[in-house]
């Protein structure tokens, strides 16, 4: 546990799983380019993002059984096989078929990567390190996004379309190599994979689920993370500048400050985790109620909203990331470890599904308002915007609900093992006697 190995182990998965985010990302920055390669407009376009999303969503519970089943070196590897296929796929493609085709095995690679991934981290680091390791895990594999933006688009504008696509690709062969020669599930002597639990797939599913802790990571995952991945991979850009009016440099600003944000939140918010473990699904239900204020806040305000405003939302919606690891931790601390792929699959779909769901409703609401002649000033405009996007807050609101109703069922459950979670005001009340002796 915590020794050099676990570290490199931990440090070839992470490679592997920002390589699978740049992968993920690297086809949002090149839409233009993509309009003109396929002759498409926003509507096709944005399918390829969507299929994407839904393949990789629709795998987590399969991946999350293979992972227990056959360990994290198998299942990165393959993930890495999908994609260089993917992006190879991209490289060569000139109709919107063959292309969404590229798009969705990159989605299936993708979503082999980050179960099996954040799988290693409890079999190589012990109960204290885990939740930092799991933050890094997240914050490192988000650098993928930068080496998208910058780096890869650099690339694209220099050598072409075909042959930035393959260098992505082969960029997934060196991660096969990598994880071949150096990723071990776990160390020598621990349970590895599922062939020593008693339980077949049908049973390992139905624990994983039964378990309350798993359910309340994935409404944890569900209610805190949608909403930044609605902002960042689909209509951030569109608010800001076509409803907000915000020039396209200031807006491409703001999603810099989401990375960096989220970024460094991270680290602290796995600290926070380590030491306050009774305290997780309130830090998850005070940055929702953070996010649906900020949402209000720019939605309501007459005009447009101030930059310092959207700024406020934008960081924000960033603690979403981080937060979401919150999930994760749950899985991990309520599941044995020969499940622990299965219960992380269930808890990663929560945000995927609320993610898909929501992009959905504010595009069909953004039409059917322009279709019912109540945005004359266009599909796109603010007060469109306004009513569209506050769909987010029905969505917030039913996700807490599920959250705090199966959290209840958690704290009964840990009350029959005598461990009491203090309420806030106890733990205040304690707080201010400790603070006047
Ligand atoms: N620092 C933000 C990390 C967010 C990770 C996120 N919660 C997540 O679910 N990731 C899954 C994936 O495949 O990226």
């Amino acid at each position: 546990m915590n020794s050099w190995r676990a570290y490199v182990v931990w440090g070839i998965g992470v490679f592997g799983y920002l390589v699978a985010v740049l992968q993920r990302t690297s086809f949002g920055v090149v839409g233009l380019e993509a309009a003109e390669r396929f002759h498409v407009g926003g509507a096709v376009l944005s399918a390829f993002t969507v299929l994407q999303l839904v393949v990789y969503a629709s795998l987590q519970i399969p991946v999350g059984l293979l992972v227990d089943r056959f360990g994290s070196r198998i299942m990165v590897s393959a993930g890495a096989v999908f994609m260089a296929l993917g992006q190879l796929q991209i490289a060569v493609a000139e109709t919107t078929v063959t292309g969404i085709i590229g798009r969705m095995l990159v989605g299936m690679g993708d979503a082999m990567t980050f179960v099996s991934v954040l799988r290693l981290v409890p079999l190589w680091f012990d109960g204290r390190r885990a939740p930092l390791m799991s933050q890094l895990t997240g914050v490192i594999g988000q650098l993928g996004q930068l080496v998208s933006v910058i780096p890869f688009l650099a690339l694209l504008h220099a050598a072409g379309w075909s042959q930035a696509f393959m260098t992505l690709a082969a960029l997934s062969l060196v991660v096969i190599v990598l994880v071949l020669a150096l990723l071990r599930n776990a160390p020598a002597g621990a349970p590895a994979a599922q062939s020593e639990s008693p339980e077949g797939t049908r049973a390992l599913l139905a624990a994983a689920w039964r378990q309350p802790g798993t359910r309340l990571g994935m409404w944890s995952h569900f209610t805190v993370q949608f909403s930044g991945n609605v902002f960042a991979l689909m209509w951030g850009f569109p608010f800001m500048v076509a409803g907000q009016g915000f020039d396209s440099t200031v807006a491409a600003g703001l999603m810099s400050f989401f990375v960096a944000v989220a970024i460094l939140a991270g680290p602290p918010m796995g600290r926070f985790v380590a030491r306050h473990p009774l305290r997780r699904s309130t830090l998850v239900l005070g940055i929702s109620t953070l996010t649906a204020l900020a949402w209000t806040a720019v939605l309501v305000v007459p005009g447009r909203a101030p930059l310092w405003l959207m700024a406020v939302l934008v960081a924000v919606l960033a603690l979403g990331g981080p937060a979401s690891m919150i999930g994760f931790d749950f899985a991990r601390t309520f599941n044995p470890s020969h499940r622990l792929g299965t219960a992380t699959g269930i808890v990663n779909i929560g945000g995927f599904v609320a993610a898909l769901l929501t992009m959905f409703l504010v595009g069909y609401l953004l039409d059917l308002q322009h279709a019912l002649g109540l945005s004359p000033q266009g599909v796109y405009s603010l007060d469109a915007f306004r009513v569209a996007l506050a769909v987010q807050l029905l969505v917030l609101g039913a996700g807490a609900f599920a959250l705090v109703r199966v959290r209840r069922k958690v704290r009964r459950a840990l009350a029959a093992q005598n461990v009491r979670v203090p309420l806030l005001r106890e733990l205040w009340a304690d707080y201010r006697a400790r603070r006047r002796r």
